[in-house]
């Protein structure tokens, strides 16, 4: 399974393509929206999103409710084309006209990719390389990571995620027992915290950075439970999964970290506090008596929840400027910002659940071929209790 995405942040719209999903897997527009909508969500954005109301439209792939077997497109209309339609239209203007209206971008914003991919593309003009950059294209990743959510549902894996972190501010979640549990606590909080103290604390670090004309970055986490074991594989280093969910959570912008488990924490336990110890009943076949290691060995899963952590670095524009270089006259400045958000920590968790679930399903759909979800469905289960036996 493989999915592509295209569309600029000020463009008419964003799409995906979806390949190699199975025939027959029950999909509606609302399956996508909801997630997209919960992408939307999050103390601390700003007012792009007051525009934007995002809702995929179903383009290819599925007929009366169901998967066919064939691409899947999705699209997702960017409201906020319509201030932009001369600045990013795709036909070619005179020199005149384009000085005009292009927003041409010359000055480079930290943190961004602006300067390093105006070099690579030999765009002077940087808005070619920020449309692209831009965390807008996240919404359509989120709209992939609905339909694989949809596809896990199927097999009786479930998904969620919440923030741990914002601003040196830690969530307590040593009372956390079930994904149904995340979710539900989760979202209702206004920063996707499960632990109401930690939320209105999180929210009062986000109200001083903003006072302060700065931002602040985070950490989120997944989970992920219901995976049978030996999924993935220890055999070549691209087909590890917990290697390809890294780069998964690597790929959001703003992302500069990844932890399993027990994550960074292992460099300063013995190995006996580290590792699972493995225990085998009739009713729930092998389990481990913790789940330290996050769910994986060998590059493969161990059958226990899934538990990963991304960084985010705190949000690059800021509205008390850094400063950088004119790339036309070489001379200093410091940036002037129209609108950003102070912080997208809540919506980047959605982000991460989306990413996380595409690589699992890709990886389910890989190990257990079929092109119907049916006979699909039949073999994960046949091969759950294959492992339980073993
Ligand atoms: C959901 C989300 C929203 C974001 N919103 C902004 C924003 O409003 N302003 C901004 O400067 N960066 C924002 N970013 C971060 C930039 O897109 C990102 O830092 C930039 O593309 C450079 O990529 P890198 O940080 O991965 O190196 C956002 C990221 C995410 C995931
Ligand atoms: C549009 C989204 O996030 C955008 C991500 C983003 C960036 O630089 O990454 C910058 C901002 O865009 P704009 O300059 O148009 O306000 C955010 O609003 C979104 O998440 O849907």
């Amino acid at each position: 399974m493989r999915y592509l995405t295209a569309g600029e942040s000020h463009g008419p719209q964003l799409t995906t393509i979806i390949e190699g999903l199975p025939a027959g897997l029950l999909l509606a527009s609302e399956d996508i929206n909801k997630h997209l909508t919960r992408r939307q969500k999050g103390y601390g954005r700003g007012r792009r999103m007051q525009i934007e109301t995002d809702q995929a439209q179903i383009q290819s792939g599925i007929r009366h409710g169901k998967t066919l077997g064939s691409p899947v497109a999705l699209v997702v209309e960017n409201k906020d084309w319509k201030h932009w339609t001369k600045i990013m239209g795709a036909e070619s203007l005179s020199e005149d006209e384009a000085e005009e209206v292009k927003r041409k971008v010359t000055r480079p914003r930290p943190g961004h990719a602006d300067l390093n991919g105006g070099i690579k593309y030999g765009h002077r003009d940087m808005r070619n390389v920020l449309e692209r950059s831009s965390a807008r294209e996240t919404t359509v990743r989120v709209a992939a990571g609905a339909v694989a959510q949809k596809l896990l549902e199927e097999l009786g894996i479930n998904v969620s995620c919440h923030v741990k972190e914002i601003g040196g501010v830690r969530a307590n979640t040593d009372d956390l027992h079930s994904v149904e549990e995340i979710r539900r606590r989760a979202e209702n909080s206004e920063v996707r915290c499960v632990d109401p103290e930690a939320s209105e604390k999180m929210k009062e670090a986000i109200d001083l950075a903003k006072k302060k004309g700065d931002t602040i970055g985070g950490v989120v986490e997944v989970v992920i439970e219901g995976v049978p074991a030996g999924v993935g594989s220890y055999v070549h280093y691209d087909r590890k999964l917990d290697a390809k969910i890294a780069a998964a959570i690597m790929s959001i912008n703003a992302f500069k970290g990844v932890e399993f488990g027990m994550g960074f924490e292992m460099a300063k336990r013995f190995g006996s506090q580290v590792h699972d110890e493995i225990a085998w009943s009739e009713e729930s076949g092998y389990t481990r008596k913790t789940n330290r290691l996050g769910g994986f060995e060998g590059g493969m899963t161990t059958g226990m929840p899934i538990v990963v952590r991304g960084v985010m670095k705190p949000i690059p524009t800021l509205y008390k400027p850094l400063e950088s270089v004119d790339i036309e006259t070489k001379q200093p400045f410091t940036a002037s910002i129209e609108r950003s958000d102070s912080c997208a920590v809540p919506a980047a968790a959605v982000v991460a659940e989306a990413v996380v679930a595409w690589e699992v399903a890709a990886a389910l759909v890989e190990q257990f071929e079929s092109d119907r979800m049916d006979h699909f469905i039949h073999r994960i289960n046949d091969y759950r209790d294959y492992a339980k036996g073993f």
